[in-house]
């Protein structure tokens, strides 16, 4: 499946030094899972995460969902091992915590000669200065293929409020939406820090998934089966993607440009959005289906 492809609709955080939901996540039904060497884990439990993390990934046993190691920065004391160990290990992709620059990424990527060609990295949006450099980090390495939105360093750095609605970060997530598209990259909206919060978490899945997120990433395995429902299409939405395909298919054969369905203009673009979707439905029953 391309790289582009891939269902990214739940991206679960893990943290590294937590033996039991690395094992847990085995059988989770998340698309993508971060296994997370920087804040979910302490300082004094750096180093024997990283040994699990590396250890889970070599292992695999995690079907198909896509495996994703997030370092430390390098310019902390951990990051360089992290980068190393990982780049070994060979995840589908490294994240970079705080990048703020085309010269971080292209750090990383200098520290990736033993990783294998499918690891690719993924950037953490997540500071002002990153933001406002998203265009330039967007287009920098051909091996970034992700942009994923830090809300909450995003929060603490803007000395905001987290709020229902999210309006002090609307200007970040749609500008880093913007950069990522740009170039062709996924991304993926913050977490929703309240985990049992149900009605908070459908909120704000469904204002990601209209902004135009692929996904959102979740810090506990409660969220997975509504981030999986409202990022992937629903029944509706296949059903009038199919109509409007054949609505479109019957109208071009009479020589016409523009069909008509449940009252709306159907052209060309708006077909190869039916498209877009149908194929993410094959994906998401692939990826279900344990193929990759
Ligand atoms: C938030 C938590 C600390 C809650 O953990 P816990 O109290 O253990 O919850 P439960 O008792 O309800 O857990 C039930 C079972 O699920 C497993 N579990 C919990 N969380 C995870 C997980 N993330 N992945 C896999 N498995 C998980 C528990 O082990 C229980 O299993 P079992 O014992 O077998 O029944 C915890 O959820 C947690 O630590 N979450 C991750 C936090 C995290 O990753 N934070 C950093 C990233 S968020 C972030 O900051 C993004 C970005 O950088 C930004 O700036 O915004
Ligand atoms: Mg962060």
């Amino acid at each position: 499946m391309p790289v582009s492809a891939r269902p990214r609709r739940s991206v679960l955080y893990i943290p590294g030094c937590r033996a039991r939901a690395l094992e847990k996540a085995r059988r989770l039904a998340a698309d993508a899972l971060i296994f997370d060497l920087e804040d979910a884990a302490p300082p004094e439990e750096k180093e024997n995460a990283r040994t699990l993390v590396a250890d889970a990934v070599s292992e695999g046993g995690y079907g198909a969902r896509e495996l994703i190691v997030r370092i430390n920065g390098l310019d902390t004391e951990w990051g360089a091992a992290d980068l190393a160990t990982a780049a070994v290990a060979g995840p589908d992709a490294i994240l970079i915590p705080k990048v703020e620059s085309p010269e971080m990424i292209a750090a990383v990527a200098a520290g990736m000669s033993a990783a294998p060609a499918k690891t690719a990295i993924w950037a953490m949006m997540e500071t002002p200065r990153g933001v406002l450099s998203a265009a330039a980090i967007a287009a920098s390495h051909p091996r970034l293929v992700c942009l994923v939105m830090g809300t909450n360093d995003l929060v603490k750095e803007l000395r905001a409020t987290h709020v229902p609605g999210r309006a002090p970060v609307a200007a970040a997530l749609g500008h880093c939406l913007l950069a990522a598209r740009a170039e062709g990259l996924v991304a993926i909206d913050g977490v929703c820090n309240a985990f049992r919060d149900e009605t908070l978490l459908r909120e704000e899945c469904e204002a990601g998934r209209a902004m135009g997120f692929d996904g959102k990433t979740l810090i506990h395995p409660g969220q997975i089966a509504i981030a999986n429902e409202v990022f992937g299409p629903s029944a509706e939405a296949l059903a009038e993607a199919k109509e409007q395909l054949a609505a479109y298919e019957a109208t071009v054969a009479k020589g016409g440009g523009v069909a008509v369905v449940n009252g709306r203009i159907v052209e060309n673009l708006h077909v190869e959005t039916a498209r877009r979707l149908l194929a993410e439905a094959e994906a998401i029953r692939r990826l279900e289906d344990g193929a990759n």
